[in-house]
Parts: C-alpha cells; structure tokens; sequence
C-alpha cells in the first residue's frame, strides 16, 4: 500500500484517483511545520503540495520512503529541486492545469489597477459616495508589455491584443515567427520599461529573474506605468517599486505574490494607497483547482507503480514517441550496469556506453541514466540511486561518462556494450534485447556469451586446460549448489576461458573462496541480477 501526504489544500474532485485507487492510502494533513513535516514523512511514499508547504532538504532527508514529490501547480520554487534529485526524489508539477486562470487573475488585476476597483469598493461600502477619486484609464491603445511569454503570459498577451492594447513581449524562448503571429512586437525590458504603459511579468523566479525590474529600470520607466505581478515576488524589487511610486515614476501596482508569503502585517504594500494585492489567488479557481490535482493525482499514480510520466522537473522529459521507443531497454540498461560493476574491481574513473544497431538514431540519454542506476547502485546502495539521481550522483563522482554511436552490431538488431575503467583494471559487457526471448548478455569482455539477465551468476576465469570444468561442477554439486546452465568461452587452444555457470541461489562465501582456490582458476565473481 502506497501512502500519500496531501500536506497543502488540494482539491477533492482532482484527487479523486488517487482516493479511489485500492493501492494508495491518502493523508490529508495540511498547514504542518517543518518539525512537524519531518516527524511524519517517513511513513509517506509520495508528498502533494502547493505554493504554501516549503519543501526542504531536511523534510526530504526525514522522507526514506519518499519517492515524488507532487506539485499541484506550476511553481517549484517551494520545493529544493537540487536535494530531491541527489536524493532520488521525482518531482512532477502540473503546468497546464491553471494557465487560463492565472491569466484571468493576472487581467483582473490589471483592470483592477486601472478603475481602482478595490479602493473604490472600500470607501463605497463605508457609505461614502466619492466618484472623484477614482478616475482610471483606458486599456485600449495602450502599449502593454509582458515580461516572459510563455504559457500564461502568452495568454496575457491575446486578452490585451482584444482590449486594443499594443503589446511589446520579451522572452529568451520567443521567435520572431511565433510573436508575429501572436500580433506581439519583440523588444527588450530595457524598451518596455522605457515604453510600456502597463507592464506584467510571467517568469518564474529565478537567479536572472530576481529583481529584474529594480531601481535602474525604474530610474528609466515611463512615467505613469502600472505594473502587475502575478508570476512570484521577488522578480520584481518590491522597495524599490514602493520607492518609485513614491516619487511619482510608478501610477500603481497589483500584485498577488510577495518576496515572502504572506508578507509581515507592517509590508509596505498593505497600507499603500496605489498598490492592490490579492493572497496568491492566481491559480485559484474551481476549475484550475481541479485540473492540477487531476494532473499530479495521476503522476503521482503512474510513479508509485513503476509506469512511464510526464512532467517530471528535475528529469529532462522523455516524448511519448521517444519513450515507446526506449523503455523496453531501461532493465537491460540497469541489469547491464549492475552486472558490470559487480564484475569491475576498484573505483570507477570512467564509463563508456556504445549504443549500437536501431537505437545508434535514438536519444539515448534515459537509458545512460538507468545504465549508471546499475553501475552505481553496487557501490552506494539500491535504496540510494534510481534514474532521477544516478547522472547527478556520477558527475558528483567525477565520473567521465563517454557515450558513443555506431552502426555495427555483429548481428544483433541492437546492442548496448558498457566498458567501465577503474584505477585497477578495465572491462566489458554487450547486451542485446531478443525480440521473444528478452534481455541477453552476449559478450563478456572477449568471450561471446549467451546468458540471461536474471538470477545469479558465477563468472569463473581460468587457464584453458582439461578437468577444470569437472572439478568446479564437482565442488559446486558436493556443497548443494545447483548449475541451472553453463557456457564456457577462450581466447585460443590453451590460452584465457572462463565460464559462465547461472545457478539457482547464492554461493556460500566460502564455496567461492574454495572455487578460487583450485588450480588454473584466476579471479571468481558472483553476479547477482535478482
Ligand atoms: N500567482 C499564481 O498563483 C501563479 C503563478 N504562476 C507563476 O507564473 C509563472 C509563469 O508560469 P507559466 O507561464 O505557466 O510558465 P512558463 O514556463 O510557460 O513560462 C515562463 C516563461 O518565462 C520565460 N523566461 C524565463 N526567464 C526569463 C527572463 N529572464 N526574461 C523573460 N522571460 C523569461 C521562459 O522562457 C518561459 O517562456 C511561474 O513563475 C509560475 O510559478 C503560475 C501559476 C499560478
Ligand atoms: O502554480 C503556481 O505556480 C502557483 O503559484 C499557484 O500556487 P498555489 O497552488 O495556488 O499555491
């Protein structure tokens, strides 16, 4: 039974799957400190989140059994991204579900700022009748622009061009194709600040992103803009906006996020006349609610169960296609990995992955993933590495992973061989995937081989003389260890062989020392690939 932390209000209707689902106990238990978070996760497979609970590296280390986190929403900047992946930890979000509502929030906002909604409703159910006060502006022939312009800015951006507004976007992934037929003029902060009479950002937040509109662009800014925040505070250099408006640079500003949430009660912006602010209800309506627990409920779903997801953010994404294509390799990649490093004497210093045949056309780089989770979970625990961690625990490593392409196969569809270099010593291994017969390791080093990858395995070399076989099989039969099959390979008449024998449960340690014991024989390895 897989249990499930909802430690944020998620909605009801959108974890419904997850309810619903026989294997999956869910917990709702929000508004937790983080004490409070770290001396309960430990029981929890899966943690759900929005905006409010601060994923920390601490609640991670506390969550042993922690395998996704879920964020019920687009922002993970609540959850510490780089602890979760060192840790092995998936975190999904779902970035589609609430675009179209924050959007809105984002516009409602914006007229908001521009008639002096809130203010005027203040004074109004006071009783007072001041129509004076509260003359606003027209949207329409306004220039408008938009900082960021991705799914919710981009959305932004459409509502404006029907109100008549003139919009001026700026963002690093936007071409001048696409911004010309969304009927967006390109241009940089510097001139939309300069130019803009509204002004939004949609960024999330980020190291360059943080305090991009600061003093010296509002030292540069048209005089009389407003400005609307609805991505995350912080991208906007919030003493610095109160300090503008002051002196007259800025009209008025709305915003529904804060450099820190919620804001102390003595926060500038919540006695200032020109600034409006609404608690972090971009994403919050029934639908967009919905829609994102939908989402995670059925990630989160699909990961406890070991089934293909989407939307993982510290994972790069795998298309459907792609995803098709690779997944039948991802046990022959692990069991390869896994076989090798167990086979490998000493630290590693360098891997090198061959893929050959059909997948040389492929993007490898999720089943390098799955190669380094066998390599490394030999030497630092099953439990500690899976396919979210195992790149980032080998680059922390200093591990030089080479990857190579060829067409060459040597009569397989494909090929997968892994060569591994440590300070001691250097070796091999080639895997295929038979179509009917599964995964197979075909070369050990220089020896063609035919073995599967399941159970154990002894690995014996040895000289090329007569009566050695015998007497492994006779030691291994006096001392009840059962040889299911056994393959033997050399180099030349009387030169290097081994053996390669899978047997139906571990060796004793001490058979093993006995097997290494006998004459001819060079090095004993047990390979176990359960
Ligand atoms: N107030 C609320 O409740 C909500 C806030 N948000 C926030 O809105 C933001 C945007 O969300 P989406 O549009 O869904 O994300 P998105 O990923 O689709 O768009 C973000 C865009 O920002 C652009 N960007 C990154 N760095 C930039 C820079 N330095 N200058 C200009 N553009 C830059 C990216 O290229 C991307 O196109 C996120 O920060 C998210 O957390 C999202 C939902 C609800
Ligand atoms: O999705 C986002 O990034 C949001 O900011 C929404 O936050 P929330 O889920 O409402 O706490």
């Amino acid at each position: 039974m897989y249990k499930v932390l909802v430690s944020d209000p998620i909605s009801d209707m959108g974890l419904q799957q997850l309810t619903d689902a026989s294997d999956v106990e869910v917990v709702k238990n929000t508004g937790l400190s983080e004490d409070e978070l770290v001396a309960i996760i430990g029981q929890f497979d899966a943690l759900l989140v929005r905006s409010q609970t601060k994923v920390t590296r601490r609640i991670m280390e506390a969550g042993t059994n922690l395998k996704v986190i879920g964020r019920a929403g687009v922002g993970v900047d609540n959850i510490d991204l780089e602890a979760a992946t060192s840790l092995g930890i998936v975190v999904i979000n779902a970035p589609d579900g609430n675009t179209i509502t924050t959007c809105e929030h984002a516009f409602a906002m914006m007229m908001a700022l521009a008639r002096h909604i809130p203010q005027a409703y203040m004074k109004t159910v006071t009783g007072e009748w001041d129509r004076k006060s509260f003359v606003g502006v027209e949207l329409r022939n306004k220039t408008f622009g938009v900082l960021g312009l991705g799914r919710i800015g981009t959305e932004v951006a459409k509502r404006a061009i029907a109100f008549g507004m003139n919009v001026l976007g700026y963002d690093p992934f936007m071409t001048e194709d696409r911004a010309e037929k969304l009927g967006i003029k390109l241009a940089s902060v510097d001139e939309i600040v300069r130019n803009a009479d509204f002004m939004t950002v949609h960024t999330p937040l980020t190291k360059e992103t943080h305090h991009m509109i600061a003093k010296p662009q509002f030292e540069v800014m048209k005089k009389g803009m407003r400005i609307v925040n609805c991505a995350r505070g912080g991208i906007i250099d919030e003493l610095a906006l109160v300090e503008a408006i002051d002196e007259g640079i800025v009209a008025g500003a709305a915003f529904d996020v804060f450099e820190h949430e919620p804001p102390n009660p003595d926060h500038p912006f919540l006695k200032h006349p020109k600034i409006i602010v609404t608690p972090h209800l971009g994403a919050s309506t029934i639908e967009a609610q919905e829609n994102v627990a939908i989402d995670v409920s059925e990630q989160v779903i699909n990961i406890l169960r070991n089934e293909p997801f989407k939307n993982a953010v510290n994972m790069p994404p795998i298309p459907a296609e792609l995803l098709n294509k690779i997944q039948p390799y991802f046990k022959l990649c692990e069991k390869l990995g896994s076989s090798l490093a167990q086979m490998t004497e000493g630290a590693v210093r360098e891997i090198t992955i061959n893929y050959s045949g059909e997948l040389a056309d492929l993007d490898t780089n999720p089943l390098t993933r799955y190669v380094l989770k066998g390599i490394l979970s030999h030497h630092l625990g099953a439990e500690q590495v899976n396919a979210v961690n195992s790149m980032h625990l080998a680059k922390q490593r200093d591990v030089n992973i080479v990857i190579q392409k060829s067409s060459a196969t040597k009569g397989f569809t494909n090929r997968i061989t892994l060569s591994m270099k440590t300070k001691a010593e250097e070796r091999w291994v080639s895997g295929t995937l038979l179509a009917g017969f599964g995964e197979r390791i075909v070369q050990i080093g220089p020896y063609p081989v035919d073995v599967p990858t399941e159970g154990h395995l002894l690995l014996i070399s040895h000289s090329d003389k007569p009566g050695i076989i015998g007497r492994v099989g006779t030691l291994l039969g006096s001392n009840d260890v059962n040889i299911a099959t056994m393959q033997v390979g050399r180099t030349d008449i009387g030169g290097s062989a081994i053996m390669v024998l899978t047997i139906d449960k571990k060796a004793p340690k001490t058979v093993l020392e006995q097997l290494s014991n006998l004459p001819e024989i060079k090095r004993v390895r047990e390979i176990g690939l359960v």
